[in-house]
Protein backbone atom coordinates (compact mmCIF):
# COMPACT_ATOMS: atom_id res chain seq x y z
CA UNK A 1 0.00 0.00 0.00
CA UNK A 2 1.27 3.95 -0.50
CA UNK A 3 1.05 4.31 3.03
CA UNK A 4 3.51 1.33 3.99
CA UNK A 5 6.09 2.40 1.52
CA UNK A 6 5.49 6.08 2.52
CA UNK A 7 6.05 5.11 6.01
CA UNK A 8 8.73 2.41 5.53
CA UNK A 9 10.66 5.67 4.15
CA UNK A 10 10.26 7.89 6.45
CA UNK A 11 11.60 5.38 8.91
CA UNK A 12 14.83 4.73 6.93
CA UNK A 13 15.70 7.89 6.42
CA UNK A 14 14.48 9.43 9.59
CA UNK A 15 13.23 12.16 7.90
CA UNK A 16 9.58 13.84 7.96
CA UNK A 17 10.26 16.22 5.19
CA UNK A 18 9.45 16.37 1.37
CA UNK A 19 10.37 18.15 -1.27
CA UNK A 20 7.96 20.10 -3.37
CA UNK A 21 9.29 20.71 -7.29
CA UNK A 22 7.93 23.31 -8.15
CA UNK A 23 9.95 25.29 -10.61
CA UNK A 24 10.09 28.97 -11.71
CA UNK A 25 11.63 29.97 -14.89
CA UNK A 26 12.67 33.10 -13.41
CA UNK A 27 14.57 31.73 -10.33
CA UNK A 28 16.16 29.11 -12.52
CA UNK A 29 20.39 29.82 -12.26
CA UNK A 30 21.39 31.63 -15.40
CA UNK A 31 24.10 29.25 -16.10
CA UNK A 32 21.33 26.17 -16.70
CA UNK A 33 18.31 27.97 -18.36
CA UNK A 34 21.26 30.14 -20.94
CA UNK A 35 22.34 26.69 -21.99
CA UNK A 36 19.51 25.60 -23.74
CA UNK A 37 18.20 29.45 -24.47
CA UNK A 38 21.62 29.07 -26.51
CA UNK A 39 20.75 26.35 -28.26
CA UNK A 40 16.76 26.26 -28.85
CA UNK A 41 16.30 30.10 -28.57
CA UNK A 42 13.38 31.44 -25.82
CA UNK A 43 11.06 29.00 -26.59
CA UNK A 44 8.43 26.67 -24.63
CA UNK A 45 11.03 23.73 -25.29
CA UNK A 46 13.97 25.22 -24.10
CA UNK A 47 12.16 26.56 -20.85
CA UNK A 48 10.77 22.79 -20.47
CA UNK A 49 14.48 21.33 -20.70
CA UNK A 50 16.29 23.60 -18.32
CA UNK A 51 13.37 23.18 -15.59
CA UNK A 52 14.01 19.02 -16.26
CA UNK A 53 17.92 19.78 -15.89
CA UNK A 54 17.13 21.58 -12.39
CA UNK A 55 14.78 18.84 -11.02
CA UNK A 56 17.26 16.12 -11.71
CA UNK A 57 20.35 18.20 -9.80
CA UNK A 58 17.98 18.81 -6.74
CA UNK A 59 16.63 15.41 -6.69
CA UNK A 60 20.47 14.22 -7.15
CA UNK A 61 21.05 15.93 -3.76
CA UNK A 62 17.86 15.12 -1.89
CA UNK A 63 16.98 11.58 -2.59
CA UNK A 64 19.51 10.29 -0.60
CA UNK A 65 18.06 11.38 2.91
CA UNK A 66 14.24 12.89 1.41
CA UNK A 67 11.27 10.15 1.03
CA UNK A 68 9.32 12.03 -1.15
CA UNK A 69 9.17 14.93 -3.90
CA UNK A 70 5.78 17.13 -4.48
CA UNK A 71 5.87 18.65 -7.47
CA UNK A 72 2.81 20.82 -7.96
CA UNK A 73 1.32 20.15 -11.73
CA UNK A 74 0.73 24.02 -12.14
CA UNK A 75 4.47 25.21 -12.52
CA UNK A 76 4.23 22.88 -15.49
CA UNK A 77 0.89 22.81 -17.67
CA UNK A 78 2.02 26.66 -17.83
CA UNK A 79 4.64 25.25 -20.40
CA UNK A 80 1.45 23.16 -22.76
CA UNK A 81 2.69 20.09 -23.43
CA UNK A 82 6.42 20.42 -22.96
CA UNK A 83 6.11 21.23 -19.61
CA UNK A 84 4.04 18.09 -19.12
CA UNK A 85 6.61 16.42 -20.41
CA UNK A 86 8.99 17.78 -17.74
CA UNK A 87 6.71 16.58 -15.30
CA UNK A 88 6.31 13.34 -16.44
CA UNK A 89 10.05 12.76 -16.62
CA UNK A 90 10.70 14.62 -13.16
CA UNK A 91 8.30 12.27 -12.38
CA UNK A 92 9.99 9.24 -13.22
CA UNK A 93 13.41 10.24 -12.30
CA UNK A 94 12.79 10.64 -8.72
CA UNK A 95 10.80 7.60 -8.67
CA UNK A 96 14.22 5.94 -10.41
CA UNK A 97 15.89 7.25 -7.61
CA UNK A 98 13.70 5.57 -4.85
CA UNK A 99 11.73 8.58 -3.83
CA UNK A 100 7.53 8.59 -3.51
CA UNK A 101 5.89 11.18 -5.87
CA UNK A 102 2.79 13.08 -4.59
CA UNK A 103 1.60 15.04 -7.69
CA UNK A 104 0.20 18.35 -6.12
CA UNK A 105 -2.77 18.26 -8.73
CA UNK A 106 -5.78 19.40 -6.73
CA UNK A 107 -8.11 17.64 -8.95
CA UNK A 108 -11.87 16.53 -8.21
CA UNK A 109 -15.26 16.61 -10.51
CA UNK A 110 -18.45 14.99 -10.82
CA UNK A 111 -17.98 10.89 -10.54
CA UNK A 112 -17.31 10.41 -14.01
CA UNK A 113 -14.85 12.62 -14.41
CA UNK A 114 -12.88 11.60 -11.30
CA UNK A 115 -12.21 8.49 -13.31
CA UNK A 116 -10.68 9.93 -15.67
CA UNK A 117 -8.48 12.20 -13.47
CA UNK A 118 -7.22 8.78 -11.42
CA UNK A 119 -6.83 7.40 -14.99
CA UNK A 120 -4.53 9.92 -15.74
CA UNK A 121 -2.53 10.62 -12.46
CA UNK A 122 -2.98 6.78 -10.30
CA UNK A 123 -4.10 4.06 -12.87
CA UNK A 124 -3.64 3.78 -16.79
CA UNK A 125 -5.81 4.06 -19.37
CA UNK A 126 -6.91 1.04 -21.30
CA UNK A 127 -7.27 1.61 -25.40
CA UNK A 128 -9.31 -1.25 -26.73
CA UNK A 129 -7.48 -4.00 -24.26
CA UNK A 130 -3.74 -1.35 -24.51
CA UNK A 131 -2.97 -0.52 -20.92
CA UNK A 132 -0.87 2.92 -21.17
CA UNK A 133 0.45 4.74 -18.21
CA UNK A 134 0.23 8.77 -18.64
CA UNK A 135 1.38 10.86 -15.50
CA UNK A 136 0.97 8.21 -13.00
CA UNK A 137 2.68 8.84 -9.58
CA UNK A 138 2.25 7.59 -6.05
CA UNK A 139 -0.36 9.78 -4.51
CA UNK A 140 -2.32 12.96 -5.56
CA UNK A 141 -3.94 15.46 -4.39
CA UNK A 142 -7.83 16.10 -4.54
CA UNK A 143 -10.18 19.01 -3.98
CA UNK A 144 -12.86 17.86 -1.96
CA UNK A 145 -15.59 21.16 -2.59
CA UNK A 146 -17.81 18.85 -5.22
CA UNK A 147 -18.53 16.71 -2.19
CA UNK A 148 -17.81 12.75 -1.15
CA UNK A 149 -19.04 11.19 -4.17
CA UNK A 150 -15.95 12.62 -6.05
CA UNK A 151 -13.41 11.70 -3.73
CA UNK A 152 -14.81 7.83 -3.96
CA UNK A 153 -13.99 7.43 -7.74
CA UNK A 154 -10.40 7.54 -6.69
CA UNK A 155 -10.69 4.90 -4.05
CA UNK A 156 -10.45 1.98 -6.49
CA UNK A 157 -6.89 3.24 -7.85
CA UNK A 158 -6.15 3.45 -4.75
CA UNK A 159 -7.24 0.34 -3.54
CA UNK A 160 -5.87 -1.95 -6.71
CA UNK A 161 -2.90 0.27 -7.97
CA UNK A 162 -1.60 0.48 -4.22
CA UNK A 163 -1.75 4.54 -4.07
CA UNK A 164 -2.67 7.50 -2.34
CA UNK A 165 -4.43 10.69 -2.13
CA UNK A 166 -4.18 13.59 0.22
CA UNK A 167 -7.92 15.56 0.49
CA UNK A 168 -7.44 19.22 1.08
CA UNK A 169 -9.11 19.62 4.55
CA UNK A 170 -7.17 23.30 5.72
CA UNK A 171 -4.81 24.94 3.50
CA UNK A 172 -2.47 27.08 4.13
CA UNK A 173 -3.14 30.75 1.75
CA UNK A 174 -4.59 33.59 3.93
CA UNK A 175 -8.50 33.20 2.68
CA UNK A 176 -8.44 29.12 3.42
CA UNK A 177 -11.11 30.76 6.55
CA UNK A 178 -13.06 32.70 3.95
CA UNK A 179 -14.88 29.41 3.05
CA UNK A 180 -13.14 26.39 5.53
CA UNK A 181 -14.33 28.20 8.57
CA UNK A 182 -17.94 28.48 7.93
CA UNK A 183 -19.98 26.58 10.50
CA UNK A 184 -22.69 24.61 9.57
CA UNK A 185 -24.87 22.71 11.88
CA UNK A 186 -22.18 23.43 14.31
CA UNK A 187 -19.29 22.25 12.90
CA UNK A 188 -16.41 24.03 10.58
CA UNK A 189 -16.45 22.89 7.29
CA UNK A 190 -12.89 21.24 7.44
CA UNK A 191 -14.20 19.62 10.15
CA UNK A 192 -17.21 18.18 7.89
CA UNK A 193 -14.31 17.52 5.21
CA UNK A 194 -12.12 15.73 7.84
CA UNK A 195 -15.06 13.49 8.65
CA UNK A 196 -15.09 12.28 5.20
CA UNK A 197 -11.33 11.68 4.91
CA UNK A 198 -12.20 9.78 7.87
CA UNK A 199 -14.67 7.73 6.52
CA UNK A 200 -12.18 6.93 3.45
CA UNK A 201 -9.09 6.36 5.16
CA UNK A 202 -11.08 3.04 6.97
CA UNK A 203 -11.05 1.78 3.69
CA UNK A 204 -7.41 2.09 3.07
CA UNK A 205 -5.72 1.22 6.24
CA UNK A 206 -2.20 -0.26 5.82
CA UNK A 207 -0.18 -2.28 7.99
CA UNK A 208 1.48 0.74 9.23
CA UNK A 209 -1.76 1.36 11.11
CA UNK A 210 -2.14 4.62 8.72
CA UNK A 211 -4.21 4.87 5.76
CA UNK A 212 -3.51 5.77 2.23
CA UNK A 213 -6.04 8.66 2.07
CA UNK A 214 -4.52 11.45 3.86
CA UNK A 215 -5.09 15.43 4.11
CA UNK A 216 -3.83 18.62 3.25
CA UNK A 217 -3.61 20.52 6.67
CA UNK A 218 -1.82 24.25 5.95
CA UNK A 219 1.10 24.24 8.76
CA UNK A 220 0.07 28.02 9.09
CA UNK A 221 -2.85 26.68 11.17
CA UNK A 222 -1.53 25.51 14.08
CA UNK A 223 -4.78 25.59 15.75
CA UNK A 224 -6.82 23.91 13.60
CA UNK A 225 -4.26 21.05 12.98
CA UNK A 226 -4.79 19.97 16.77
CA UNK A 227 -8.55 19.58 16.33
CA UNK A 228 -8.03 18.20 12.95
CA UNK A 229 -5.34 15.75 14.00
CA UNK A 230 -7.95 14.26 16.38
CA UNK A 231 -10.76 14.04 13.80
CA UNK A 232 -8.13 11.59 11.46
CA UNK A 233 -6.20 9.84 13.99
CA UNK A 234 -5.31 7.58 11.17
CA UNK A 235 -4.62 9.69 8.25
CA UNK A 236 -1.68 11.29 7.02
CA UNK A 237 -0.85 14.94 7.20
CA UNK A 238 0.62 16.73 3.82
CA UNK A 239 2.19 19.86 5.08
CA UNK A 240 2.44 22.39 3.10
CA UNK A 241 3.28 26.23 4.51
CA UNK A 242 6.30 25.44 6.33
CA UNK A 243 9.34 27.79 5.22
CA UNK A 244 8.36 30.25 2.49
CA UNK A 245 4.77 31.05 3.70
CA UNK A 246 6.36 31.74 7.08
CA UNK A 247 5.44 28.46 9.42
CA UNK A 248 8.03 27.07 11.25
CA UNK A 249 8.96 23.95 13.81
CA UNK A 250 6.30 25.04 16.61
CA UNK A 251 3.91 25.06 14.12
CA UNK A 252 4.01 21.50 12.95
CA UNK A 253 4.74 19.79 15.66
CA UNK A 254 1.40 18.94 16.63
CA UNK A 255 0.33 17.63 12.75
CA UNK A 256 2.18 14.75 14.68
CA UNK A 257 0.15 11.91 16.52
CA UNK A 258 1.75 10.72 19.84
CA UNK A 259 3.51 7.86 18.09
CA UNK A 260 5.97 10.55 16.19
CA UNK A 261 4.00 9.60 12.57
CA UNK A 262 1.07 11.32 10.74
CA UNK A 263 2.21 13.55 8.78
CA UNK A 264 5.31 15.19 6.16
CA UNK A 265 6.43 18.36 6.16
CA UNK A 266 6.51 20.37 2.81
CA UNK A 267 8.70 22.73 1.72
CA UNK A 268 9.32 24.17 -2.18
CA UNK A 269 10.94 27.55 -2.47
CA UNK A 270 13.12 27.26 0.85
CA UNK A 271 14.56 24.10 -0.26
CA UNK A 272 15.10 24.70 -4.06
CA UNK A 273 15.75 28.15 -4.17
CA UNK A 274 17.63 28.44 -1.28
CA UNK A 275 21.01 28.92 -3.37
CA UNK A 276 19.26 32.52 -3.25
CA UNK A 277 19.99 32.75 0.32
CA UNK A 278 23.43 34.73 -0.27
CA UNK A 279 24.20 35.33 3.52
CA UNK A 280 24.20 31.57 3.86
CA UNK A 281 27.13 31.39 1.36
CA UNK A 282 25.12 29.66 -1.41
CA UNK A 283 26.56 30.37 -4.96
CA UNK A 284 24.25 29.74 -8.20
CA UNK A 285 26.82 27.38 -9.20
CA UNK A 286 26.03 25.11 -6.50
CA UNK A 287 22.47 25.30 -6.25
CA UNK A 288 22.06 21.50 -5.87
CA UNK A 289 24.12 21.52 -2.56
CA UNK A 290 22.31 24.63 -1.25
CA UNK A 291 18.65 22.74 -1.81
CA UNK A 292 20.97 19.62 0.21
CA UNK A 293 22.23 21.74 3.10
CA UNK A 294 18.75 23.47 3.66
CA UNK A 295 16.65 20.22 3.17
CA UNK A 296 19.31 18.44 5.99
CA UNK A 297 18.81 21.71 8.01
CA UNK A 298 15.10 21.32 7.71
CA UNK A 299 14.79 17.34 8.65
CA UNK A 300 17.38 18.09 11.83
CA UNK A 301 14.99 21.29 12.96
CA UNK A 302 12.08 19.13 13.09
CA UNK A 303 13.67 15.91 14.10
CA UNK A 304 14.81 18.36 16.66
CA UNK A 305 11.36 19.87 17.49
CA UNK A 306 9.54 16.70 17.82
CA UNK A 307 12.13 14.95 20.37
CA UNK A 308 11.66 18.31 22.83
CA UNK A 309 7.81 17.62 23.01
CA UNK A 310 8.54 13.49 23.13
CA UNK A 311 7.09 12.81 19.75
CA UNK A 312 10.39 11.36 17.86
CA UNK A 313 9.77 8.40 16.36
CA UNK A 314 13.18 7.58 16.01
O1 LIG B 1 -2.86 24.42 1.42
C1 LIG B 1 -2.00 24.31 0.57
C2 LIG B 1 -2.02 23.30 -0.37
C3 LIG B 1 -0.97 23.19 -1.25
N1 LIG B 1 0.06 24.07 -1.24
C4 LIG B 1 1.16 23.85 -2.20
O2 LIG B 1 2.36 23.58 -1.46
C5 LIG B 1 3.47 24.24 -2.04
C6 LIG B 1 4.04 25.26 -1.08
O3 LIG B 1 5.15 25.90 -1.65
P1 LIG B 1 6.16 26.83 -0.81
O4 LIG B 1 7.09 27.36 -1.84
O5 LIG B 1 6.85 25.96 0.21
O6 LIG B 1 5.35 27.89 -0.17
C7 LIG B 1 2.94 24.83 -3.35
O7 LIG B 1 3.12 23.85 -4.34
C8 LIG B 1 1.47 25.03 -3.10
O8 LIG B 1 0.72 24.94 -4.28
C9 LIG B 1 0.07 25.07 -0.31
O9 LIG B 1 1.01 25.89 -0.25
N2 LIG B 1 -0.96 25.16 0.58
Amino acid sequence: MFIDALVKEIKNKKCNIVVGLDPRIGSIPEGVKNKYFKECGHTIKAAAEAILEFNKEIIDNVYDFVPAVKPQIAFYEQYGVEGLRAYMKTCKYAKEKGMLVIGDIKRGDIGSTSVAYSNAHLGNIDIEGTIHETFAVDAITVNPYMGGDTLEEFMKDIKEKEKGMFVLVKTSNKGSGQLQDLEVNGKKIYEVVAGLVNDLSQQSIGKCGYASVGAVVGATYPEQSRTLRKLMKESYFLVPGYGAQGATVEDIVDCFNEDGLGAIINSSRGIIFAYQKSEKGYTAEKYGQAARQEALEMRDAINKGLETVEKCYW
